[in-house]
C-alpha cells in the first residue's frame, strides 16, 4: 500500500560524485555533473539602465510637480483642489512602492540534461528526492470532479520516478463525490500513464490534451500512435461518462445521506461534523498499470472536523496535509497547486528540483514559485484575469532581490521551511556550529557528538534545520543526563509539531523518506491522528507551516518565510508548468479580488504587517517593500474613488482641480506624463509584456479600486473592530467545453457593482452638464471644458470593460450601443435647444466655493 523502506539516499550532499570509473568518458561526466543547474539570464544592461534612468527622472518631475501643487491652490474651489492633491500623494507613494521592487528583475533558464546527469543516470537507481503533491479541493459543485480528475490523472502522469511521487487530494467538503471519482480517477490513471509515457505527449490532463487543436501526429513516428490514441480518446470519454453520472447523481442528496458502495453510511455526509478519512489509492501494493509499472501512491484525505473547531480554511488542509504526507511518504519536497491548476509540462518536477537539488541554492531556498497560467479565458482578456503584469513584471522583479511571493498554487516547498526552520546559510554565516558539520560530513553523528552539542542541539531546533535522523536521536535519549532540557527540548518539538512521535520522528528525515520497518497499518493510524481537529490545539500551527489569520494565506506564508532569511525562486520555462482557470463573468472575478483584498487588509491589521513586522532580520527592504505594497493596496480605492468622481464634480460645478496654468508649470505636467510613458513603454521592454495586458491591467485597476477594494476595506475595518470573520468563498471552475464564452456574459448581481456604476453614471451625467454648459456660455469656455473632459474620458476609458459587463449580452445587440445613443443623442439635443438645466446649480456652487475661501 505504501513506501516503507528508506531507500532515498543523501541526494543533496553536494558535488562528491565518488565512485564513477577511471576514464577519460568518466570524468567528463563527473565534471558535467557538476555544472550548475540553472543560470541566471540577466535583462540586457542597456534596456535595464534606460529604464532605471527613467525612473529617476520620473521621481525628480514628480517632486517638481508636488511642489508646484502644493503651493497653489486653486482659489474658488479649495475643497477640490486639497481632495485632488491628496490623492494624487497617494497614487505617488503607491507608485513608488510598486516600482522600486522592479529594480532589480531577472530570468532564469534551467538545465534539465544536467539535473538528469547528476541524479538520475540510466541505468542507476535515480537519486532524484522525492516529492509529495498537494491538491486541494473543497466543493465539488464548484469545482467539478471532471477538472480535479484530470488535475490528479496529470501529476500521475509527472515525468519522474513513480516511487518519489504521491499525490494528497485534500477534500474539505468531505464529499463522497470527490472521493468515488477520485476512486474512478486511479482505475483510468493504469490506461492513462502508461499512454503519456509511452507516446511522450504533453499536456498529460486528457481534457486539455485532447482539446489541443494541433496536428497531433507531427512528431510522431510510431505508426501504433493513431490508433491507441483514438482508443485512449474512446476510452476517456467513456471514464467522462461514468464522472458525469456520478456528479448527476450527487445532485440530489438522499435523506438519509449517502450510502457508500458497500451498503454502509459515508462518514462525511455532515461536512462541518465527520471523522477523518483517508484512503490510498494505487502506489506500491495497488496493482499496477496496464503496461505492468508501478504508478505514483495517490491518497484522498478529508480531515475531521468537529463543531467548535477552528478549521482555517485552505491553510488549515494544507497544514493537515503536511502532516499526513510526513507520516505517510515523507517526501523531502511539497508541492501544491489548487484542484483547477493541472500539469501541464510533465517537466514541472524536473524544473523544481533544479533549483532545490542545487547544493548551492536548495539550502537557501524555501520554494520554487512558477506563474500562474490560465486556460480558457476570452480574447481580449476583459477582466485582466491573465495578470501578467503582476507574473511577468512585478514576480521577475522580486526574483532579483529575495524572491517571488508565493501565489497559493504551483509552488514546490522545501518542506523544512514549512517546518519553520531558518534556512541554513553559507558556512561563513554560521557559527560552527554542528548544523555545518553534519552537513559536510555526511555521515551519522556518534552520539557522543550529540550530548556534546546537547545544548546547541536545542537552540539549533529553535532556528536551523535539523540534521539528525532517528537513530541519533535514540542513542542521544539513552545516554542523556541532563533529563531536564531534554525534557525541554521534548516539549519544544511537541509545541511545533503536535503530539505525534511518528511525525515528529519524520521531521528529522531531511532527505524525506520513512524510518525502515515501519508498519502500515500504524501509520495508517497515525495519519488520521494528525488530522483529527483537535492536533493543533496548543502547538505552533498556523504560525509554522501555512499561516493562519488571512484568506490570502499565500501572502503570509511566504512572506514569513523571507522573513526568516529564506530565497524563492521563480521558475518560468518557455512551456507554462501549470495552468488553471479563472472565473471570466465579471461579478465572480469581482467577488476573487475582493477576497484577495480581503486577505491583504487582515493582514495590514494583523501582527504580521510587513510595515512593522520583524524588523533586523533577514527580510531584504526592497522585498518588504514589495510585500507592504501587496497588503496596503485596497486602501487606494479611497483616494481613487474620490479622484474617479473629481471630475464630474469640476464638470457639474463649472470648477477645476487645477488654477489657470503658466507655461513654466505646462511644461512639468507635460513631463509628468512623458515620464510615466517612458517608464511604461521601457517596462514593457524588458519584460516582454504586450501593451493591450498592461492597458488590461490599468483598467483593472480602477474597476477592482473602485468595486472589491472599497468593499474590502470595510470588510476588514469590520473584522477588526467587531470580530465578524471572514468567508472563503471559492470560485467557481466551470467549464467551458463549448469554448463560446457564455460564461463572460453571465450577469449575477451584487453590491460590489453600486460604486463603479454610480461613478460611470455620475461622469457621464458630467459631461453632459459640461457640454450643454459650454453651449450655452459661447466659443471662451470651450477650453477649459477639454481639461475636465479629459479626465473623465479617462475614468469612463478605465471603466469600460465593467460597463461593457454590465450591459452582458442580449440577443447579441449590444446594450452599450443603445446607451452610447442615449447618451450622445442628449447630447445633441441640448445642443438643438440650447437648454440648460444645470446653470442655477451652478451658480449655488460658485457662491459657495467663495464662501469657503473668505470666511
Ligand atoms: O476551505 C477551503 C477553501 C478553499 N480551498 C481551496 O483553495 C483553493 C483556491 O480557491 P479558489 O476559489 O480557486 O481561489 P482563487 O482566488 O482562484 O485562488 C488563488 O488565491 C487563493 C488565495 O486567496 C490561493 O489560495 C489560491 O491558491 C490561488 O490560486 C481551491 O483549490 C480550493 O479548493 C480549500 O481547500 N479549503
Ligand atoms: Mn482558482
Amino acid at each position: 500500500m505504501m513506501q516503507v523502506t528508506n531507500k532515498y539516499p543523501d541526494a543533496r550532499g553536494g558535488g562528491d560524485m565518488e565512485g564513477t570509473g577511471s576514464n577519460g568518458e568518466d570524468m567528463q561526466m563527473v565534471d558535467d555533473a557538476r555544472l550548475p543547474l540553472s543560470r541566471i539570464v540577466p535583462i540586457p544592461a542597456n534596456q535595464l539602465n534606460l529604464y532605471r534612468i527613467v525612473i529617476i527622472l520620473r521621481l525628480i518631475i514628480l517632486c517638481f510637480f508636488f511642489q508646484y501643487r502644493v503651493t497653489h491652490p486653486v482659489r474658488d474651489a479649495y475643497g477640490l483642489w486639497l481632495v485632488s492633491v491628496i490623492c494624487e500623494i497617494w497614487f505617488a507613494l503607491s507608485w513608488l512602492l510598486d516600482q522600486f521592487p522592479k529594480w532589480y528583475p531577472i530570468n532564469r533558464e534551467t538545465y534539465l540534461d544536467r539535473l538528469a546527469l547528476r541524479y538520475d543516470r540510466e541505468g542507476e537507481p535515480s537519486q532524484l528526492c522525492p516529492i509529495d503533491i498537494f491538491v486541494s479541493t473543497v466543493d465539488p459543485l464548484k469545482e467539478p470532479p471532471l477538472i480535479t480528475a484530470n488535475t490528479v490523472l496529470s501529476i500521475l502522469a509527472v515525468d519522474y520516478p513513480v516511487d518519489k511521487v504521491s499525490c494528497y487530494v485534500s477534500d474539505d467538503g468531505s464529499a463522497m463525490l470527490t472521493f468515488e471519482s477520485l476512486s474512478e480517477t486511479a482505475e483510468f490513471a493504469r490506461k492513462w500513464v502508461p499512454f503519456c509515457k509511452k507516446h511522450n505527449i504533453e499536456p498529460r490532463a486528457p481534457e486539455f490534451y485532447f482539446q489541443q487543436k494541433i496536428d497531433y501526429l507531427k512528431d510522431k513516428i510510431q505508426p501504433s500512435f493513431v490508433k491507441e490514441r483514438r482508443a485512449m480518446k474512446r476510452e476517456y470519454e467513456e471514464f467522462k461518462i461514468r464522472i458525469n453520472a456520478l456528479v448527476a447523481k450527487a445532485q440530489k442528496v438522499p435523506e438519509e445521506g449517502w450510502t457508500m458502495a458497500d451498503g454502509t453510511a459515508w462518514p462525511g455526509n455532515n461536512p462541518r461534523d465527520h471523522p477523518g478519512m483517508i484512503q490510498v489509492f494505487l502506489g506500491h501494493s495497488g496493482g499496477l498499470d496496464t503496461d505492468g509499472n508501478e504508478l505514483p501512491r495517490l491518497v484522498y484525505v478529508s480531515r475531521e472536523k468537529r463543531p467548535g473547531f477552528q478549521h482555517h480554511k485552505k491553510a488549515g488542509a494544507m497544514n493537515a496535509l503536511i502532516r499526513v504526507s510526513a507520516v505517510l511518504t515523507n517526501g523531502a519536497y511539497l508541492l501544491n497547486v489548487d484542484c483547477d491548476h493541472y500539469f501541464n509540462s510533465s517537466k514541472a518536477l524536473r524544473e523544481a528540483m533544479c533549483f532545490m537539488m542545487d547544493p548551492a541554492l536548495g539550502r537557501k531556498t524555501c520554494y520554487v514559485q512558477f506563474p500562474q497560467r490560465f486556460d480558457g479565458i476570452d480574447l481580449h482578456d476583459r477582466y485582466a484575469n491573465r495578470n501578467i503584469v503582476f507574473f511577468d513584471i512585478n514576480m521577475k522583479g522580486l526574483d532579483g532581490i529575495q524572491g517571488p511571493m508565493y501565489v497559493g498554487t504551483g509552488c514546490c516547498f522545501n518542506r523544512q521551511a514549512l517546518y519553520g526552520y531558518d534556512p541554513v546559510l553559507t558556512e561563513a554565516d554560521l557559527e560552527p556550529n554542528i548544523v555545518v558539520k553534519s552537513c559536510c560530513g555526511g555521515r551519522k553523528k556518534k552520539s557522543k557528538s550529540y550530548m556534546d552539542n546537547k545544548n546547541r542541539m536545542m537552540k539549533r531546533t529553535e532556528s536551523s534545520a535539523p540534521i539528525f535522523n532517528m537513530d541519533d536521536i535514540e542513542e542521544g535519549i539513552e545516554g542523556y543526563e541532563d533529563e531536564r532540557s531534554m525534557l525541554m527540548s521534548q516539549k519544544r518539538l511537541e509545541k511545533r509539531f503536535g503530539q505525534s512521535p511518528i511525525f515528529t520522528a519524520s521531521t528529522f528525515m531531511t532527505q524525506g523518506g520513512i524510518p525502515p520497518s515501519t508498519n502500515p497499518a500504524s501509520l495508517l493510524k497515525e495519519a488520521i491522528h494528525v488530522i483529527s481537529c483537535g492536533y493543533e490545539d496548543k502547538t505552533e500551527w498556523g504560525k509554522d507551516g501555512w499561516i493562519y489569520g488571512s484568506v490570502t494565506e499565500d501572502i503570509l506564508t511566504g512572506f514569513k518565510m523571507h522573513a526568516r532569511g529564506w530565497i524563492s525562486i521563480y521558475c518560468m520555462p518557455p512551456r507554462p508548468c501549470f495552468k488553471g482557470s479563472a472565473p471570466i463573468n465579471l461579478s465572480d472575478r469581482l467577488n476573487q479580488v475582493l477576497r484577495w483584498a480581503l486577505g491583504s487588509v487582515e493582514i495590514l491589521f494583523s501582527r504580521h504587517c510587513p510595515i512593522w513586522y520583524n524588523y533586523g532580520g533577514r527580510l531584504k527592504l526592497l522585498e518588504r517593500v514589495a510585500y507592504i505594497n501587496t497588503i496596503v493596496y485596497p486602501i487606494t480605492s479611497l483616494p481613487l474613488i474620490a479622484y474617479c468622481v473629481l471630475p464630474a464634480i469640476c464638470l457639474l460645478t463649472n470648477k477645476f482641480i487645477i488654477p489657470e496654468i503658466s507655461n513654466y508649470a505646462g511644461m512639468f505636467f507635460i513631463l509628468m506624463f512623458a515620464s510615466i510613458f517612458a517608464t511604461g513603454i521601457l517596462e514593457l521592454r524588458w519584460s516582454g509584456v504586450g501593451i493591450e495586458d498592461w492597458w488590461r491591467n490599468e483598467q483593472f485597476w480602477v474597476i477592482g479600486g473602485t468595486s472589491a477594494h472599497l468593499f474590502a476595506v470595510f470588510q476588514g475595518l469590520l473584522k477588526v473592530l467587531a470580530g465578524i470573520d471572514t468567508n472563503f468563498t471559492v470560485t467557481s471552475k466551470a467549464n467551458d467545453e463549448d469554448g463560446d464564452f457564455a460564461e463572460l456574459y453571465v450577469f449575477k448581481w451584487t453590491s460590489l457593482l453600486i460604486p463603479p456604476t454610480t461613478v460611470l453614471v455620475i461622469n457621464l451625467v458630467g459631461m453632459v452638464a459640461g457640454i450643454s454648459y459650454a453651449i450655452n456660455s459661447g466659443y471662451q469656455s470651450w477650453g477649459p471644458l477639454f481639461g475636465k473632459l479629459f479626465f473623465s474620458i479617462w475614468v469612463i476609458l478605465h471603466l469600460y470593460p465593467f460597463l461593457k459587463g454590465l450591459m452582458g449580452k442580449q440577443n447579441r445587440t449590444p446594450t452599450i450601443v443603445i446607451v452610447w445613443s442615449i447618451l450622445l443623442a442628449s447630447i445633441f439635443s441640448l445642443l438643438w435647444v440650447k437648454i440648460d438645466p444645470f446653470i442655477s446649480d451652478t451658480q449655488k456652487a460658485v457662491a459657495m466655493g467663495q464662501c469657503g475661501v473668505n470666511c
